[in-house]
């Protein structure tokens, strides 16, 4: 995958009676970190929710490198390159680390029509199918029949696909940092870690486009730090464009290369770090004169 370029054209968000995004209009070049800031309920979250297709927006556009990604299903999203993580992490708890990578490999684990790991079917029938269906075998019943044939026997090319898959599960929990906890339950890992592990999950969808919904939420100033130089490593050694929707704002000030700034849904102000800070505009609806002066978290 290549950086995806991004481009947001008049978004707009309805809630019934509640305006959550009103004619955003941003536009992300390929391989940028991109901040996006405001205070609560600004839209930030409505915003990524409607470029992973969990909402469709009321009005506007969206595409992702030249094609026009807005209304799509979220699973079909996350196959042309979107992935996020959340504000309150969400992974499999009681799954190992390694596990909760993989369920983000698997969709890149389809063998010649058959994706191992989900209920999927290829489009034309296997050998098994056929021997299935000249003994009579109702073909209702065959998905069932073939998955389990499928879990007990796993042909060659399964068990390499499968290899494959945890051999690039590996690689990634290295990557962020996260070597040797494979086996450990994910709902064991310390707070920062499981952060590291939500990432790596949407690595494994091979994104272009990374969304990332408070990556430092929670952190002490250190290891909020390392996830910074984390960031920066992720963009240049996986190809992605990246979002982050940030409240530290030595953060946002320190690794994004362009903000956008969201009050009331509407885009209030967008440039470099520096111009930002100094945005009056901003300052009022926003960064106040603390954040100005400390450069540490904004009031809300
Ligand atoms: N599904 C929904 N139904 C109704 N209103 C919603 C829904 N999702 C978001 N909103 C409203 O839209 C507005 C924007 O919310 P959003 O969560 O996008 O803000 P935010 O900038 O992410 O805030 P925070 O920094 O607190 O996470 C809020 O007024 C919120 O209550």
């Amino acid at each position: 995958m290549t950086a995806a370029e991004l481009v947001v054209d008049g978004l707009g968000m309805q809630f019934e009676g509640l305006t959550a995004l009103a004619d955003v209009t941003v536009r992300v070049p390929p391989g940028e970190i991109h901040g996006l800031i405001g205070p609560n309920g600004a839209g930030k979250t409505t915003f990524f929710n409607c470029l992973t297709g969990f909402y469709r927006p009321t009005s506007g556009a969206i595409y992702l490198t030249g094609q026009r990604i807005d209304g799509l299903p979220p699973h079909v999203i996350t196959g042309l390159g979107v992935a996020r993580t959340f504000q309150n992490i969400r992974l499999f708890a009681n799954m190992t680390v390694l596990e909760n990578v993989l369920v983000g490999e698997h969709q890149h684990i389809a063998v010649g029509g058959t994706d191992i790991l989900s209920t999927r079917r290829p489009v034309y029938p296997t050998a098994i199918e056929r021997l299935l269906i000249l003994r009579g075998f109702p073909r209702a019943a065959m998905n069932g029949v073939i998955e389990i044939a499928g879990a007990i026997v796993r042909p060659p090319r399964v068990r390499a696909a499968e290899a494959a898959a945890v051999a690039r599960a590996r690689d990634l929990l290295a990557a962020v940092g996260l070597r040797g906890r494979e086996n450990d339950l994910a709902r064991n890992l310390p707070y920062g870690d499981q952060r590291r592990l939500e990432i790596a999950r949407a690595l494994a969808t091979r994104p272009s486009l990374l969304l990332l919904d408070e990556p430092t939420a929670g952190m002490n100033p250190q290891e909020a730090g390392a996830m910074v130089s984390l960031i920066r490593r992720i963009r240049d050694e996986f190809a992605t464009t990246v979002i982050l929707i940030e409240h530290q704002m030595r953060v946002v000030m320190g690794v994004c290369e362009n903000i956008t700034v969201l009050d009331y849904g509407r885009k209030i102000a967008e440039g470099p770090p520096a111009a930002i800070q100094r945005n009056p505009t901003v300052i009022e609806a926003y960064l106040g004169t603390r954040a100005i002066q400390g450069g540490g978290h904004a009031a809300p």
